[in-house]
């Protein structure tokens, strides 16, 4: 089922040439992060880019429910903040839909203020662990009242008298360690979050920009930040980049089908962000960054995809696993492409995204006539090499997104048509996914 609706099946088939330029929506962590961050300021923020995708509405409506008022006009997004610890308590459940981020770092953001909040989601959100969160937020004095395992329906009381915080995060997440950080803005001085792994760090750079004092250290232990609390945050005005999760779609799609030329403007190359790319690279991939810059203190590139007829399998590094870790599933349908195993260790992670993405990718991909072996934190997918990958198969997309949107790219290459049962969670974070690719020459649509 999709997460608002009836199931939408959906079928690709193998696809001529993909080309054009593919213009992805805006970031989906940086448009989680603007409108809450806007809502804890001072006075009205202004957004343009932001991803009008489900998950990131549901933060929108959120914000509004803790008394922030959020609305568009024209291009842009208003957000007129209520200030740090000015949060009201909202008067009906808030429903983060599919949203594992939003939720996190909304129940971050509120937890040092003295309100209580209840929170759901869909089934998908409500089988997800929150404890990783609830855990940091109770040293601040926070409350969490949950289903068995730490599940949502879940309720916040907020802490009235917060501490600061010192908190090593024991996953690699930067929802945990945004949503300390977040708490952190109400208590008063130093909270510290301390990561071995570096994870996306699009909190960091958006508190700094809103006037807080945030640092980042390397040291033995990991990546020491520290922020300095309640502070007043200044209302900023933000251009959303395009995002790099998104842009692999069609990039990876480029380089399955055969004759494809696809040009993808204006990618944020943000190095926590951007494993894929590399690995791409190191695959044989002919994918190139066009265009290197600077924007709003990001790297930026246009990235050119082409058909990549050689490409070979690899081990890819465990310690980029962060950097890439909402594109495994689509690089697991690459590597069936590629000649040679895929070795893909370090992503324990991955088994407790919208789905288990490991289990969900594995059983599609064998269905479709790919032999993939897993276990715990790793996963191997065998190549076949292009031109040899059967599909024909339907495939469950388990309310996840990019597993439906990684089944989808498959079936423009396989020899049979590849269907997905339920598309309808591709709006979540891409709505206009459907749209775009066909627009490049893809021939993929709902089934009938
Ligand atoms: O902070 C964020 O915006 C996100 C962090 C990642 O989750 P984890 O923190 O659980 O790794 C990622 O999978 C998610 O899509 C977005
Ligand atoms: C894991 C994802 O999102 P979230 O955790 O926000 O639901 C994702 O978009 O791949």
């Amino acid at each position: 089922m999709s997460s608002h609706g009836d199931p939408i099946p959906m079928i690709a088939r193998k696809s001529a040439g993909l080309k054009g330029e593919a213009h992805v929506p805006g970031d989906k962590s940086i448009s989680h992060r603007s409108l809450i961050l806007g809502a804890m300021a001072v006075g009205e923020t202004k957004v343009t880019g932001l991803l009008e995708g489900q998950d990131v509405l549901d933060t929108a409506k959120a914000m509004r429910a803790f008394g922030a008022e959020v609305e568009k006009t024209g291009d842009t997004w208003h957000v007129h903040g209520v200030g740090v610890g000015g949060f009201a308590e909202p008067g009906n459940v808030i429903d983060c839909g599919n949203s594992g981020t939003g939720v996190r770092l909304i129940m971050g953001a509120m937890a040092t203020t003295p309100i209580t909040a209840t929170f759901t989601g869909d089934a998908s959100l409500n089988s997800r662990p929150m404890a990783r969160v609830t855990d940091p937020l109770a040293l601040f004095g926070a409350r969490a009242y949950g289903r068995k395992g730490g599940r949502l329906p879940m309720t916040i009381v907020g802490a009235a008298d917060a501490l600061p915080v010192r908190y090593a995060t024991p996953v690699p997440s930067a929802q945990v360690k945004s949503a300390v950080l977040l708490a952190g803005l109400n208590a008063p001085g130093e909270t510290v979050v301390i990561e071995r792994e570096a994870t996306r760090d699009h909190s960091e750079r958006m508190l700094t920009g809103f006037g807080a004092q945030v640092t980042t250290e390397e040291s033995p232990e990991g990546r020491v930040i520290t922020l300095v609390g309640q502070p007043e945050l200044k209302p900023q005005t933000i251009i959303v980049p395009r995002d790099p999760s998104s842009a692999a779609f069609p990039v990876c799609a480029a380089l399955i089908t055969e004759g494809s030329d696809v040009l993808v403007p204006n990618i944020g190359l943000n190095p926590t962000r951007a494993g894929l790319f590399f690995t791409l690279q190191d695959m044989g991939a002919d994918l190139t960054f066009e265009n290197m810059r600077e924007e709003g203190g990001e790297p930026v590139a246009d990235l050119r995809a082409k058909f990549s007829p050689n490409l070979k399998g690899i081990e890819v590094p465990a310690e980029r696993a962060a950097s890439m870790i909402d594109e495994y599933p689509v690089l697991s349908v690459v590597a069936a492409f590629a000649s040679g195993k895929t070795h893909m260790p370090g992503v324990k992670e991955l088994r407790v995204k919208e789905s288990d993405r490991i289990d969900a990718m594995a059983t599609g991909l064998r269905l479709n006539g790919v032999e993939v072996d897993e276990g715990e934190d790793w996963w191997t997918v065998h190549g076949r090499g292009f031109g040899d990958v059967k599909g024909g198969a339907t495939v469950e997309s388990h309310l996840d997104h990019r597993i439906a949107m990684s089944f989808m790219v498959m079936g423009l290459a396989t020899e049979a048509p590849v269907r997905v049962d339920d598309g309808g969670p591709i709006a979540t974070s891409f709505p206009i996914f459907e749209t775009l690719m066909t627009g490049l020459g893809a021939d993929m649509g709902r089934d009938a």
